[in-house]
Formats: structure tokens, C-alpha cells, sequence
């Protein structure tokens, strides 16, 4: 089961925990606000029958996956590969990984620039954002196997800090300057009221509903416009 927790800023082994003493540990809900990092439980003894992950993927357009085995004998390149996984980067695309056997640490910065540590294991899926400092580390397991996705061609490339002028560094600080949560908080506010209002004026409960369908439709329509 995932945990995520503030990082020590003790240089040695990161395949270590580096809890802050005392530990300061951080929930899912405060990730996602703080980061936009996403999380998804996955049951990876049902999850090629059950329908959960083949939703996420057709909700998000997820059109490509593969496998990836990190470890001294499986994992071309191993040293190298794993010395470019934990220097500080970014990517252009979201990162989104299903670890299926196995753990590790995805590290993010947080909007103070202070290391996040994501533990993951297996039916732990994680959406780190494009544009967010991060970093990937094996702990002391030496061992993870993940299942990656993407959004059409796969583009792996990590652009190393500092790179704070490529326009996906500019973006992500914008939405993290406009908060990951409140966007919706505000949409599911606007809502209820509508509902209420509708409702109040003797709408029927149906053509409330219907009407707040099509305010949704459209929010999601100015959202793609504008995002
Ligand atoms: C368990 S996936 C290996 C790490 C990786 O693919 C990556 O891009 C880290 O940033
Ligand atoms: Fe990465
Ligand atoms: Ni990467």
C-alpha cells in the first residue's frame, strides 16, 4: 500500500526511507494539492478481468503500454539507466506507472521545493504530472517490475533540472499555482448551487438533472479550449 512522506536532506543511500525524525507522513488528498500526483489502487490479481484499469485507460487515452523490469539482471544498461531514474528531471508527458511485482520510490518536489518520497508496490498506480521535478529510485529490495502507459507514441526522454523554461515547466507551475483540488472544489460548488437553484425553482428534479449535464458538458468543452 502506497505512503508518501517528507524527505530528510541526508545525501547518502537514497535507497534508504530519509524520514524527517519525527516523520511527517503526507495523505493521497494532500499529494494530489500539493503536486498533482495522482493515485490509483489496482487489484493486480483481477485487474486484466475486473474493468478498473480498462477504464482509467479508455478515460484517459491511455493507447500504449509495456512492461518494465528494473534490476540488476533484467534491466538493460542497469547502472547507467538507474543513475539517469534518480537524477532530478522532468518530462514533456505524464509518467503513469502500475507497479505489478516488487517496490521503489518516486521522489517529487512539492511547490517549495521539498522532496515528496512516493513508496509504491504492487497494485500501487501513480500519474506524476509533466513538467514536475521528480526523480526514481529502487529501495533496498533492488527489484520493482511496472507496467508503463502513454498517450500515443511513447516519448521517455527526461530533461534534467534545471529546465524551467520549456513550456511544460511553465504549465505545470500554472496549474499548481491555480491549485490541483480547488479547480474541481469550485466546479463541484457551481454544481450543487445550480442544482439547488433549479430545483427551488420548481425545475422538475429530471430537468435539473439534464440541465447540469449539459453545464458539465460545456465546463469540459472550455476546459480542453483553455487548458
Ligand atoms: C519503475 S519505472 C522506472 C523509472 C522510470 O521509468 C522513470 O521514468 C523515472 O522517472
Ligand atoms: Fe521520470
Ligand atoms: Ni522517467
Amino acid at each position: 500500500m502506497v505512503k508518501a512522506w517528507y524527505m530528510d536532506n541526508d545525501l547518502s543511500d537514497q535507497r534508504l526511507e530519509h524520514h524527517r525524525n519525527p516523520p511527517e507522513f503526507i495523505s493521497l488528498d494532500d499529494l494530489y494539492k500539493k503536486t498533482g500526483v495522482e493515485y490509483f489502487n489496482i487489484n493486480i490479481n483481477t485487474f486484466t478481468t475486473d474493468g478498473v484499469l480498462d477504464k482509467i485507460k479508455k478515460d484517459r487515452g491511455y493507447t500504449y503500454e509495456d512492461e518494465i523490469v528494473c534490476s540488476k539482471e533484467c534491466l538493460p544498461n542497469y547502472e547507467e539507466k538507474i543513475k539517469s531514474f534518480i537524477e532530478e528531471h522532468l518530462h514533456t508527458d505524464e509518467e503513469i506507472r502500475l507497479v505489478l511485482d516488487g517496490s521503489g520510490y518516486f521522489d517529487v518536489r512539492d511547490g517549495s521545493d521539498h522532496w515528496i518520497r512516493i513508496a509504491v508496490s504492487a497494485g500501487d498506480m501513480i500519474v506524476i504530472p509533466s513538467g514536475i521535478y521528480h526523480r526514481f529510485t529502487l529501495d533496498t529490495n533492488n527489484f520493482i517490475r511496472a507496467k508503463r502507459f502513454f498517450i500515443g507514441e511513447p516519448v521517455w526522454l527526461p530533461y534534467n533540472r534545471p529546465a524551467d523554461e520549456m513550456p511544460c515547466r511553465k504549465d505545470y507551475l500554472h496549474k499548481l499555482e491555480k491549485g490541483f483540488v480547488d479547480a474541481n472544489i469550485n466546479v463541484l460548488y457551481v454544481l450543487k448551487f445550480l442544482k439547488l437553484r433549479l430545483v427551488k425553482t420548481k425545475f422538475s428534479l429530471d430537468m435539473a438533472e439534464g440541465m447540469i449535464i449539459f453545464t458539465l458538458w460545456y465546463i469540459a468543452l472550455a476546459y480542453n479550449y483553455y487548458k
